[in-house]
């Protein structure tokens, strides 16, 4: 199938590389010119596993990139992966996926056969159907259901291991209001969906785009539900991560999503669940367990460096600040907990060095003034530091020495696997 594919970020390149490994012929229209470029020479424009790889074999044949939306003409079919970031009261930004829309739109106004357009951003409930089919049906001219079929497609896949999840994901969900949609997607994935491992959900336009939601609030409000209980076991010198794993035996609760300690960053927990509770609001609910949600995941941080401050006078101290990136195998920083690590410790007087294996470029980027010193090294960050804070449980750090530290004080945020027996002090924040 041809597909085009708008918006080429952490899901829009992901999706286009795995798409053109099923057999498709795929475009991806960008703004940025740089990321264009990136995927025309085979580089992958992020950090992925597997996607480097991916992009250098279809790039230049089944897989490339422009910044002209004309190309969308020749394809069936196109994905909208533009962001959907949140407005400074927390409620959904529709701008970008606007003026992506008036793009395409645009440029289906000549283009004669038929055209499918998928939502696969995350966008709350009637946002298809209300926002984003009348911007194309007046800027094309062409009227859904009339040679213009709309489908809501949302993503599920985890960056770092984002390639793996979307060529084999639990589920795919197909928002369709036609059956020719419904088939056209059924066909696009046909490889994916003939894996047992995957089951198929066929919805309408609001249920698809709230299941993404719905889906993202009840992981974020797991992993708050799990640090609250680790809070609790801290206070009773209780080991979070045995009473966890315990209840994990529960089929009803399932063991995967339980790991307590600094909480839930990145570009989609805190972007989503702002944004469902705006809605919810919006509607006229409180979302109160969302919230406190929130409220809990916020304090985390905090705790961590309360923690800390129990054995080290923050004061001038030397703070080696492990892990930068919202979680392992990614160079993602967004909303990562890691930052606010940083700014409180800074608040305390403290002189945070920070380290992480690929992180840290994105973090001088997108954030100039945070106040840290950067090490090449987990080493280098841990020399004469009179403490240190483990904030993303990469898995080289459970090889660390921390024979080179002023004081040998860890606080781990994340449970990696320290040999703390060589340590003055080691504390978990839930265990
Ligand atoms: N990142 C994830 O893990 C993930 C997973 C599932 C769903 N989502 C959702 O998918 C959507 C995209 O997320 P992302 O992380 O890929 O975002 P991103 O910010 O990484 O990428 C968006 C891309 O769109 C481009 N863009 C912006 N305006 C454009 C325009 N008018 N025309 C063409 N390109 C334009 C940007 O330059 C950028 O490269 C969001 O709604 C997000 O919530 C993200
Ligand atoms: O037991 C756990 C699991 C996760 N986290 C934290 O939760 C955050 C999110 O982790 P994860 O869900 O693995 O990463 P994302 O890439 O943000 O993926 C989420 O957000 C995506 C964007 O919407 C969705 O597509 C995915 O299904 C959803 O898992 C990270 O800060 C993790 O450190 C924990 O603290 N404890």
């Amino acid at each position: 199938m041809n597909v085009s594919i708008v918006g080429s970020g952490y899901v829009g390149t992901t999706i286009a590389a795995c798409l053109a490994d099923l057999g498709h012929e795929v475009v991806n229209v960008e703004i940025d010119q740089d990321i264009v470029d990136a995927i025309n020479a085979g580089d992958a424009p992020i950090h992925e596993p597997g996607l480097e790889e991916r992009i250098a074999d279809h790039a230049g044949t089944r897989l490339r990139a422009t910044t002209d939306y004309g190309e969308v003409r020749d394809t069936d079919v196109t994905f909208l992966c533009l962001p959907t970031p949140s407005t400074e009261d927390g409620s959904l930004e529709l701008g970008p996926m606007r003026a992506g829309a008036e793009s395409l739109g645009g440029a289906l106004a000549t283009k004669e056969d038929d055209h499918l357009v998928v939502v696969k951003s995350t966008v709350l409930p009637g946002t298809t159907e209300e926002v984003v089919g009348p911007i194309l049906e007046a800027e094309s001219g062409t009227q859904v259901g009339e040679g213009l079929e709309l489908a809501m497609n949302p993503e599920f896949l985890r960056m770092g291991t984002a390639v793996s999840d979307f060529l084999a994901p639990d589920k795919v969900v197909l928002g369709t209001t036609s059956d020719d949609a419904a088939s056209t997607l059924r066909a696009l994935y046909d490889p994916i969906l003939s894996s047992e491992e995957t089951d198929l959900v066929e919805t309408d336009l609001r249920e698809a785009e709230l299941i993404k939601y719905a889906n993202n609030a009840f992981l974020a409000a797991k992993v708050s539900l799990v640090n609250e209980l680790g809070n609790v076991a801290k206070e009773y010198g209780a080991d979070a991560y045995e009473v966890l794993e315990a209840v994990g035996l529960d089929d009803r609760i399932s063991a995967r999503f339980m790991r307590s300690g600094l909480g839930w960053g990145g570009s989609c927990f805190p972007k989503d669940v702002d944004a469902l509770r705006a809605g919810a609001r919006e509607q006229g609910y409180e979302p109160d367990l969302l919230d406190a949600a929130v409220a809990v995941n916020d304090g985390q941080p905090r705790r961590l460096v309360d923690l800390l401050a129990d054995h080290v006078d923050l004061e001038g101290a030397r703070i080696a600040v492990l892990g930068l990136s919202f979680k392992p195998g990614t160079d993602d920083v967004r909303k990562s907990r890691a930052l606010d690590v940083i700014r409180r410790l800074d608040e305390r007087g403290a002189r945070p060095v920070a380290y992480d294996p690929v992180a840290i470029d994105n973090v001088r980027e997108r954030y100039p003034d945070l106040p840290a010193a950067y090490a090449d090294s987990a080493s280098e960050a841990l020399e004469e530091a009179d403490g240190a804070v483990v904030a993303t449980d990469w898995p080289e750090f459970d090889d660390c020495s921390f024979a080179g530290m002023a004081r040998r004080v860890v606080v781990d945020g994340r449970r990696i696997d320290v040999d703390a027996a060589d340590l003055e002090v080691y504390e978990g924040l839930t265990w």
